[in-house]
C-alpha cells in the first residue's frame, strides 16, 4: 500500500479542494494584489486565473469586501456586495494571519444574482397576487379604494407577507367594520393559499364572560375536575387551530393575558387543570374599541401589534364614500328581499331624505347608518297584503327617517353652511375640499367658487384636486 506524504501533498490537496468548491475564493496581499484565486472566482469575473494573479483585486471586483479587511483588520461576514456589472455576491472576508501578523486578506463568496432576481420575481408575483385577490375580496368593503386603501393594503400584507402570516390589531369605534375586516382578511388568507379552504375562523368576544374561570375554560379548554363543574373539553384556541382566532373586545382579556401570550409565543396550549401541551397554530386578530397599548400587557401587545389597522369613525369618511355606502346598503336590502321572500323591490329616496341621511351623524358609525337606512326603508314599505304581487315600489321620504337623525342632520347642515359662508379666497383649497366631500366635480366647484368671488377656472380646480389627491 502506498501512503500519501501529507506534508508534501497538503497544499496540492487543498488547492484541488478550493478549486472545486462552489464558492469563489480570492486571496490578496496587504496591498490588495491577488496572490491566489479559484476557478469560480475567475468565472464570475469572466476571465482566467492566470490573468488575475498579480493584479489588483479592484480590476475584477471594484467593491471587494476584502479591502475593508485590510483597512480595518477584522473579519466581515455575510456582506452583500454589488459589482458594477450588476452581479450580487454574499461575501465572508477574513484577515490572513501568519505568525501573528496580517499578511493579506481572504474572501469566500457566492454569486446570488439569480437568487436575487428570483426573489424579486417572487415578490412581484406575490404583490400581483395580493392585488388581484384583494381587489375581489375587499370590493364590498367600502373605502377599500379610498380612505381605507392603506388599511386594506396592510391587512393583505399581514396575511400574505413572505415571512408568513402575522398577528394584527384592528382598532376603531364600535360599528366601524372591525369584525367585517377580520372576516375579509380570513377570506383573503384562504384565497391566496395561506390558509386551507376548511380553515376555521373562531370569534371570541372577550367582554362576554363575567366569570373568569368559565372564560378561561372556554378559551383554553379544561380538564375534568379542574374547578367545580369543569369537564374535559377543548377550548376555542384549539378550535381555531390552523385558522384565525378573532379576539373581539380584546381589552377585556384581563386575567388570562399571560396564558394567551404563552400560546402565541410557544404555539402550544395547556387546558386549564391539564398538564399536556397541545400544539396550536393560529393567526390572531385582536380587535378593540379601546387603545390596546394601554389595556394589554406590553409583551402581549407587542406580539399582537405586528400590524395595526385603524378604522376611521363614520363622520370622518368623505361624502362620496358615504354615498357609496348608502347605495351599497340599499342594494343589500333589495338583494335580501329577493333572496328571502322573492320580492322584487324598487327602492327610491326623495332627494331631501337622501341628503338628510347622508349629512347626519351616527354614533355607532357604519352599523348605525346601515340600521337607519334599513329602518327608513322598512317604514316606507306598505303593509303587504297581496303576497302574489311580488313587485313593490318603495319611496322613502323624510317622515320615514328617525327624528333624532333628522335633527342631527339639520344641525350638521347648519354648521356646513356657516363654514361655507365664512369662506374667502384665502382658503380656496379648504372650500375645494369641502365641495369635493359633498361629491361635486371640478366644474361645479368652480361655479360655486365664482359665486363667492374666487376666480378659479374648472381646469385650475381640477389641477388643485389632483394636487390634493382628491
Ligand atoms: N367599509 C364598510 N363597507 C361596507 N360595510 C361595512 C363597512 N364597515 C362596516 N360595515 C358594516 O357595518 C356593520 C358593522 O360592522 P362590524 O360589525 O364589522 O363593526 P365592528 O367595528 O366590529 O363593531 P363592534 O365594535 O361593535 O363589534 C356590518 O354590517 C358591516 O357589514
Amino acid at each position: 500500500m502506498q501512503w500519501l506524504d501529507l506534508n508534501e501533498s497538503t497544499s496540492i490537496i487543498l488547492d484541488q479542494i478550493i478549486q472545486k468548491i462552489n464558492e469563489g475564493v480570492n486571496v490578496v496581499d496587504t496591498d490588495g494584489n491577488i496572490i491566489y484565486v479559484n476557478e469560480n472566482s475567475a468565472n464570475y469575473a469572466d476571465t482566467s486565473i492566470e490573468n488575475m494573479l498579480g493584479k489588483h483585486i479592484t480590476e475584477f471586483y471594484p467593491n471587494a469586501a476584502v479591502l475593508k479587511v485590510l483597512d480595518f483588520k477584522k473579519k466581515y461576514t455575510n456582506i452583500h456586495v454589488e459589482n458594477p456589472d450588476g452581479r450580487h455576491f454574499i461575501v465572508n472576508a477574513y484577515p490572513l494571519i501568519i505568525d501573528d501578523q496580517i499578511k493579506g486578506g481572504l474572501a469566500i463568496f457566492r454569486d446570488i444574482t439569480e437568487l436575487k432576481m428570483m426573489n424579486s420575481k417572487i415578490l412581484n408575483l406575490q404583490e400581483k397576487l395580493i392585488n388581484t385577490s384583494s381587489s375581489n375580496i375587499f370590493n364590498d368593503f367600502i373605502g377599500s379604494q379610498g380612505s381605507l386603501k392603506e388599511v386594506v393594503n396592510k391587512a393583505c400584507k399581514a396575511m400574505g407577507s413572505p415571512g408568513g402570516p402575522r398577528h394584527s390589531i384592528i382598532s376603531g369605534e364600535t360599528g366601524t367594520g372591525k369584525t367585517y375586516l377580520a372576516k375579509l382578511m380570513y377570506r383573503f388568507a384562504k384565497n391566496i393559499g395561506v390558509l386551507k379552504e376548511d380553515a376555521p375562523f373562531v370569534h371570541i368576544n372577550c367582554a362576554q364572560f363575567t366569570n373568569p374561570d368559565i372564560a378561561a375554560s372556554e378559551i383554553f379548554g379544561s380538564k375534568k375536575g379542574s374547578f367545580t363543574g369543569a369537564s374535559n373539553k377543548n377550548g376555542l384556541i384549539e378550535q381555531a387551530n390552523k385558522g384565525v382566532l378573532f379576539l373581539d373586545e380584546a381589552h377585556a382579556l384581563k386575567n388570562y393575558q399571560n396564558l394567551l401570550l404563552k400560546v402565541i409565543e410557544e404555539q402550544k396550549v395547556r387546558r386549564i387543570g391539564g398538564i399536556k401541551e397541545i400544539p396550536v397554530d393560529v393567526i390572531v386578530i385582536a380587535a378593540s374599541t379601546k387603545d390596546l397599548e394601554e389595556n394589554l400587557l406590553p409583551e402581549l401587545y407587542q406580539r399582537l401589534a405586528q400590524y395595526e389597522l385603524v378604522l376611521p369613525p363614520f363622520d370622518q369618511r368623505s361624502y362620496s364614500e358615504k354615498e357609496k355606502m348608502f347605495l351599497h346598503f340599499k342594494e343589500e336590502y333589495k338583494k335580501s328581499a329577493l333572496e328571502k321572500y322573492d320580492f322584487d323591490l324598487e327602492i327610491m329616496f326623495e332627494p331631501e331624505a337622501r341628503e338628510r341621511l347622508l349629512n347626519a351623524s351616527y354614533k355607532r358609525n357604519v352599523r348605525h347608518f346601515k340600521n337607519v337606512i334599513n329602518y327608513a326603508i322598512d317604514s316606507a314599505t306598505p303593509l303587504i297584503n297581496n303576497l302574489d304581487n311580488k313587485k313593490l315600489m318603495i319611496l322613502v321620504k323624510n317622515e320615514h327617517i328617525p327624528q333624532k337623525i333628522l335633527a342631527e342632520s339639520r344641525n350638521n347642515n347648519y354648521q356646513s353652511e356657516v363654514k361655507e359662508n365664512n369662506s374667502n379666497s384665502e382658503n380656496a383649497e379648504e372650500l375645494i375640499k369641502f365641495y369635493r366631500e359633498k361629491g361635486f366635480g371640478a366644474r361645479r366647484i368652480a361655479t360655486r367658487l365664482q359665486e363667492k368671488g374666487i376666480d378659479l377656472k374648472y381646469y385650475q380646480v381640477s389641477y388643485r384636486l389632483k394636487k390634493m389627491d382628491l
